[in-house]
C-alpha cells in the first residue's frame, strides 16, 4: 500500500522535474505488455508481488543495483503500443497526484530492441502524453507533461541524442540530460554534447552527486555548464557543520549563488545509500540555507512513492510545513524547461491560488 496522504497534502498543486518514464510503470502494465510481447523474464505474475519485488530489489544500497531493475521495465517498451500506453498511464498517475506540471525524462536508446527508430520513440512518448493530458483535463485534473531526452552515461550517444532534443525542442521535448551509474563514468565525457547544446541554447540536467561525490557536480556545472543538478545531494559534503553556523565551501557557495535548482529525490536516496532516512536528508539543510531545492519522486515505481508521499516524508519526519512545500514547488516550476512567460502562468494562475486555498500565502 502507497503512504495515505494528508488530504491538505493530496490536494496541493505540484510540479516535479525529476521522474524517469521507464521508473514509473504500473506493475500491472509491466505484466499485461509482458504477455502481449512475450516477454518471460518478469521475476514475479502478480501485481502486488511484482510491485514489491521492484521496491525490494531496488532497496540494496547501491546505485548499480538499484539500476539492474530497470531492464524489466525497458523490456516491455520496445513497442508503439507499449511506449504509447507508459506514457499516457504516466500522465493520468501524475495528474491524480495532484501534479500540474512534470517533466518526464527516458532514454530514446534504450527503447530500440523491436525496431523502432529514436524518432518513433520520441513521437510515439510525445503522443502518449499528449492523450493522458486530454483524458487528465476531462477528469478535473488538468497537467502539462514536457518530455526531457536522457543519454545513457555509459554509452557513447550523448551527441545522437542531444541532437535529437533540439530536433524535437518545439514539439514536446523540453531539454537533456545524463543517467545511469555514476562512478566511473565523469560528466566531461560527454562534453561534444553539452556544448552542442549550450551553441544551441538548449536546456539541460545531469545527474551528478548521487552515487558519487563533489567532483561529478563540480565537473557537471563548471565543466558541462548543467542547469540543473539530477540529485546534487552530495553537495552537503562541501558544508562544513561543524561548527555554530554552517559554512559553505567554494563550489556550494557557488551553486547557491547561482541558484542552481537541486533535483532532489528523499525515497531514490535512502535505496541507493546516499542518504540514511527522512530525518537525516540533506535536503532540510539545503532548504534552511536556501538552496534552490526541489522535491521529486526519481523512479515512481522502483520507490513505490508518489511526490505527495515525497513530501509528507518530509513534512511527518523532518519537520517542514506547508509553506515550505509551496516554496519548493515554486523552486521547481522556476527552474523549468519551459518558456518563462509559461512558467510564471503555471506559478499565478494554479500553485499560488493551489495553496491559497489550503490557508498558505
Ligand atoms: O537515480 C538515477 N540515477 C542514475 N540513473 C538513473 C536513475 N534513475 C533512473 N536512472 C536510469 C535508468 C533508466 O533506464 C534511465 C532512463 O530513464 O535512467
Ligand atoms: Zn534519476
Amino acid at each position: 500500500m502507497r503512504m495515505e496522504l494528508r488530504p491538505d497534502i493530496a490536494a496541493a498543486p505540484k510540479v516535479l522535474l525529476h521522474d524517469h518514464l521507464d521508473g514509473g510503470v504500473r506493475p500491472q502494465t509491466v505484466i499485461e505488455l509482458a504477455d502481449a510481447t512475450g516477454y518471460d523474464a518478469l521475476p514475479a505474475k502478480s501485481e502486488a508481488e511484482l510491485g514489491e519485488w521492484f521496491r525490494t530489489s531496488a532497496d540494496s544500497g547501491s546505485l548499480e543495483r538499484y539500476l539492474e531493475t530497470f531492464a524489466h521495465t525497458v523490456a516491455v517498451m520496445q513497442t508503439t503500443d507499449g511506449l504509447f500506453r507508459i506514457a499516457m498511464e504516466c500522465a493520468l498517475d501524475l495528474a491524480a497526484d495532484g501534479v500540474v506540471y512534470a517533466e518526464s525524462r527516458f532514454a530514446p536508446e534504450l527503447h530500440l530492441e523491436g525496431g523502432l527508430s529514436l524518432e518513433e520513440v520520441v513521437e510515439t512518448v510525445n503522443a502518449g502524453f499528449r492523450a493522458g493530458e486530454v483524458l487528465a483535463a476531462e477528469q478535473g485534473k488538468p497537467i502539462r507533461m514536457a518530455a526531457l531526452l536522457t543519454a545513457m552515461r555509459h554509452a557513447a550517444k550523448s551527441r545522437e541524442i542531444a541532437e535529437l532534443a533540439v530536433r524535437y525542442r518545439d514539439l514536446g521535448v523540453a531539454g537533456f540530460d545524463i543517467a545511469g551509474a555514476e562512478a566511473g563514468y565523469p560528466p566531461s565525457r560527454h562534453l561534444d554534447a553539452f556544448e552542442y547544446l549550450q551553441r544551441e541554447n538548449a536546456h539541460f540536467t545531469i545527474h551528478a552527486g548521487e552515487g558519487f561525490g563533489l567532483p561529478s557536480i563540480w565537473e557537471a556545472i563548471q565543466w558541462c555548464g548543467a542547469d540543473r543538478l539530477g540529485h546534487g545531494v552530495r553537495i552537503v559534503d562541501d558544508i562544513d557543520v561543524t561548527g555554530e553556523r554552517p559554512v559553505l565551501g567554494r563550489l556550494a557557495a557557488y551553486v547557491r549563488d547561482s541558484r542552481i535548482p537541486l533535483e532532489m529525490c528523499p525515497t531514490s536516496n535512502l535505496q541507493t545509500g546516499a542518504a540514511a532516512s527522512y530525518a537525516e536528508h540533506p535536503v532540510t539543510l539545503l532548504k534552511d540555507l536556501r538552496f534552490r531545492v526541489t522535491i521529486n519522486t526519481d523512479n515512481r515505481l522502483m520507490s513505490h512513492t508518489t511526490l505527495g508521499a515525497e513530501m509528507q516524508h518530509l513534512v511527518e519526519e523532518a519537520g517542514w510545513s506547508l509553506a515550505d512545500l509551496r516554496w519548493a514547488t515554486i523552486n521547481a516550476m522556476k527552474s523549468a524547461f519551459i518558456p518563462f512567460d509559461e512558467r510564471l502562468a503555471l506559478i499565478d494562475e494554479v500553485i499560488k491560488p493551489g495553496y491559497h486555498a489550503l490557508g498558505v500565502g
